[in-house]
């Protein structure tokens, strides 16, 4: 039988620590603070001769030493403007289009009970 009427997604979990500050914001926000970030990656496709969609050590090669790593104990707003959780997870799926890695999804929660999903647009 066919699987061709599935879709499989491949999914990874990371954390990082760092400060922000939104100038915007009216409240506490726009101080200087920190969050344990959570963020979940998908990776969705056609599953290869090894019967995968991505290898999960290539996916947290890239997102962790390409994109997080580099965020990881700093202040958000010296990598880029007004970082929010939705900006941050655009952040994410940009650096991981430049390096080759298409990423279907990307959830960055900033607190345990508030988060950002960044989906591509049908086209
Ligand atoms: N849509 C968004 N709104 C807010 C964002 C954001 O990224 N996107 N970010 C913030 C602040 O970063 C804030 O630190 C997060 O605050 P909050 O979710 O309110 O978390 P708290 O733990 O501070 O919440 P309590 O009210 O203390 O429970 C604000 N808004
Ligand atoms: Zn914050």
């Amino acid at each position: 039988m066919s699987d061709q009427d599935l879709i499989v997604t491949v999914s990874q979990e990371f954390e990082f620590h760092a400060a922000h500050f939104l100038a915007w914001h009216p409240g506490k926000c726009k101080n200087l603070h920190g969050h344990s970030y959570r963020v979940q990656v998908d990776v969705q496709g056609p599953l290869d001769e090894r019967g995968i969609v991505i290898d999960f050590d290539e996916l947290s090669d890239v997102v962790w030493r390409e994109i997080l790593e580099p965020l990881d104990h700093t202040l958000l707003n010296d990598h880029l403007d007004n970082p929010t959780a939705e900006r941050l997870g655009i952040h994410i799926l940009r650096k991981a289009d430049a390096t080759g890695l298409h990423l279907s999804e990307v959830r960055v929660w900033e607190t345990a009970k508030s988060l950002a999903v960044v989906r591509r647009a049908l086209q």
